[in-house]
């Protein structure tokens, strides 16, 4: 499933929402996920949380949108238009965080851990929910306010059916410092015991030596259950602005035309490191990973 399939003249795509922050700059939030969606075959809808004024530098101004405006966007869409995934982003403090997770409760997007069955044991057909957890910019800027970590947590990450955290991310949400497989695996299983139905803990940032010999970046799969690892070739790039969120936009993409958990990850796997490869410098710092390849 190296990209998904491109839907017919005139034919309506498959629709998938992403609730996150705008990058003035271009390279990550909102605009990473809408370039993966469009390259993807995917329509995407928009609930902006927060407007950034950032660059390849870093962020230089953070202004939160009002958390009923947040849930507004979240609603009109799926009422009318309807999603078949959505992901989370930068959600930038607590009261945000309430608001997207009341909205999508009451919606069904999402559940965690509790959307495998319904009470009664039959499946449930919630709108998949991947949340990746932004904190901070890759140039340490706070993405999402100290106090708001909890809520984050405690409220969004147990609504997800994927959680996809970076190692940072890792340690603010578990306590576990990702260092080598196996910390990569306490990790895991730390997020899942968080509530996430299944938790996918990349290996991106992990110190040079720990992919083993042969330069190779692992990102690790678990629902509680089953281990599933994928593993791409290193790039070696500093434009790799976006590479998070890229990821989780081209999973919601392949969780929005209907494919299993594993299936959406070894796509979004394969899909980031052929961005990586396209990453491209830009002003004076990190340049973004692009999915412009799609264009050949
Ligand atoms: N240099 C690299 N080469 C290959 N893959 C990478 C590299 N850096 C990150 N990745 C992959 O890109 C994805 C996103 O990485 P991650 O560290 O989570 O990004 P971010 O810090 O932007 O959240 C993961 O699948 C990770 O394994
Ligand atoms: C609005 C927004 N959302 C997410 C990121 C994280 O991306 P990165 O880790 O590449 O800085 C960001 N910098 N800005």
């Amino acid at each position: 499933m190296t990209v998904l399939p491109v839907p017919a003249p005139g034919r309506t795509p498959p629709r998938a929402l992403t609730i996150a922050g705008s990058d003035s700059g271009g390279g990550a939030g909102i605009q990473a996920d809408l370039r993966t969606m469009a390259m993807s075959g995917v329509h995407a809808c928009v609930a902006v949380a927060a407007v950034t004024m950032q660059n390849t530098t870093g962020v230089t101004g953070v202004h939160p949108v009002p958390p009923e405006i947040v849930a507004g966007q979240i609603r009109t869409v799926v009422q009318d238009i309807g999603v078949q995934a959505a992901k989370t982003g930068m959600v930038a403090e607590a009261p945000i965080i309430e608001a997207i997770v009341e909205t999508c409760i009451g919606i069904g997007i999402g559940g965690g851990r509790g959307s495998a069955e319904s009470h009664d044991g039959a499946p449930r057909c919630a709108v998949p929910l991947v949340v990746d957890p932004v904190c901070a910019s890759m140039h340490g800027d706070p993405l999402l306010k100290p106090h708001s970590l909890a809520a984050l947590r405690d409220l969004l990450v147990p609504l997800a059916d994927l959680v996809t955290p970076n190692l940072d991310e890792v340690r603010l949400l578990t306590g576990v410092d990702v260092t080598d497989g196996a910390t990569q695996r306490d990790a895991a299983r730390a997020l899942v015991g968080l509530g996430a139905r299944w938790a996918l803990v990349t290996g991106g940032h992990l110190r040079a030596g720990a992919d083993g010999p042969t330069g190779e970046s692992t990102d690790l799969l678990f629902d509680g259950r089953d281990w599933f690892e994928f593993s791409g070739p290193r790039v070696h790039t500093g434009d790799d602005h976006g590479g998070g969120d890229t990821l989780a936009a081209a999973i919601t993409c392949a969780l929005a035309t209907g494919a299993a958990m594993p299936d959406a990850v070894a796509h979004g796997k394969d899909w980031v490191t052929r961005c990586l490869r396209w990453a491209y410098p830009l002003g004076a710092g990190h340049g973004p990973v692009s999915p412009l390849w799609r264009l050949q």
